[in-house]
């Protein structure tokens, strides 16, 4: 059999569920996901090695109509993404909306063939609330397949990737075959950690909040990795809901980050946070980049 491999871009309104898609796919934490909507801030790539094939998929930030710096190049991000892909896997979680438009028309103007995923069906009472999901999207647009699925429970997603594979195409795979992700071991660290702030953290904080790697030594001998990381808020109030009362919040974020960390690298992991403010950054495009968004 010859090998195949092919981009495809994960598209969707915010919180219908494409990181949770994407590391159900991969079986392991690629994206970090949260309940909070705009968890995604930038291009995600996911590798996926199945026999002969490879599937690259990407994620991207969910579309929405922006209105701040970071914002627009969230929003940039989720668009080149398409440019790239040689398939469109469009995820859903209701039925077709005014506010689906903005994607809509961005799909059609790529001319690609796009999938239709329904997510969340493990919410979905019947068979009867799926068909009406997908009569509504049936309206707007001809898709070339439509799979319904949980991405949180693992149903279809043997089906979803052999509908998949039909958009692969023939030749040498893009990445080495054991890359899981494209990402930097630094971004995946500050993301594990940003993910754990979106979880204790409420209205304005979550999407306020940067985090850098200021160091990380990695010791060979005792197989341990000493991590200084800090993270960048908007306002004197939001370092003070982040640290919390005597130091706790950011004692339990600091010490649950660790063991996701762990995980992935498979080492004894000292993590040190530092929290910095630093007023408006997300109207400041050299900070946003600098911060490693928008790239
Ligand atoms: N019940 C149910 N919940 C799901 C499923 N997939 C995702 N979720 C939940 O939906 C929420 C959003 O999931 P994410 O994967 O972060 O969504 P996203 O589309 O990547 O969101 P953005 O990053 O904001 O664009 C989380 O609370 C997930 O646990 C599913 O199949 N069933």
């Amino acid at each position: 059999m010859a090998s195949k491999s092919g981009f495809i871009a994960i598209i969707g309104k915010p919180n219908v569920g494409k990181s949770t898609l994407i590391n159900a796919l991969i079986g392991e934490k690629i994206a970090i996901t949260s309940p909070k909507v705009q968890t995604t801030r930038f291009r995600i790539t996911g590798i996926l090695n199945e026999g002969e094939n490879q599937f690259v998929f990407i994620d991207t930030p969910g579309m929405h109509k922006p209105y701040h710096g970071l914002g627009k190049s969230m929003d940039k991000s989720a668009t080149d993404a398409l440019m790239d892909a040689d398939a469109i896997m469009w995820v859903v979680d209701q039925t077709y909306r005014r506010t689906d438009e903005i994607i809509l028309e961005r799909i059609k103007h790529s001319h690609l063939p796009v999938i239709l995923v329904i997510n969340k069906i493990d919410t979905l009472e019947n068979k009867a609330e799926i068909d009406k999901i997908i009569i509504s999207f049936l309206k707007v647009h001809e898709f070339k397949h439509i799979v319904p699925i949980s991405a949180k429970d693992q149903t279809h997603l043997t089906q979803l990737k052999e509908t998949l594979v039909e958009y692969l195409v023939e030749g040498p795979h893009y990445y080495p075959d054991d890359y899981v992700t494209d990402q930097t071991d630094e971004s995946r660290m500050t993301e594990i950690i940003r993910e754990r702030i979106l979880y204790y953290t409420e209205q304005e904080v979550p999407h306020s909040v940067a985090v850098m790697l200021e160091s990380f030594k990695f010791n060979e001998e005792l197989n341990t990795m000493d991590i200084d990381a800090l993270i960048i808020v908007e306002r004197d109030s939001q370092k003070g809901i982040l640290i919390g009362k005597n130091g706790e919040k950011l004692k339990r974020i600091g010490t649950e980050a660790r063991k996701e960390i762990n995980k992935i690298f498979d080492m004894k992991i000292h993590l040190s946070l530092w929290v910095k403010v630093k007023k408006d950054w997300r109207n400041d495009p050299t900070t946003v980049s600098r911060y490693g968004y928008g790239k």
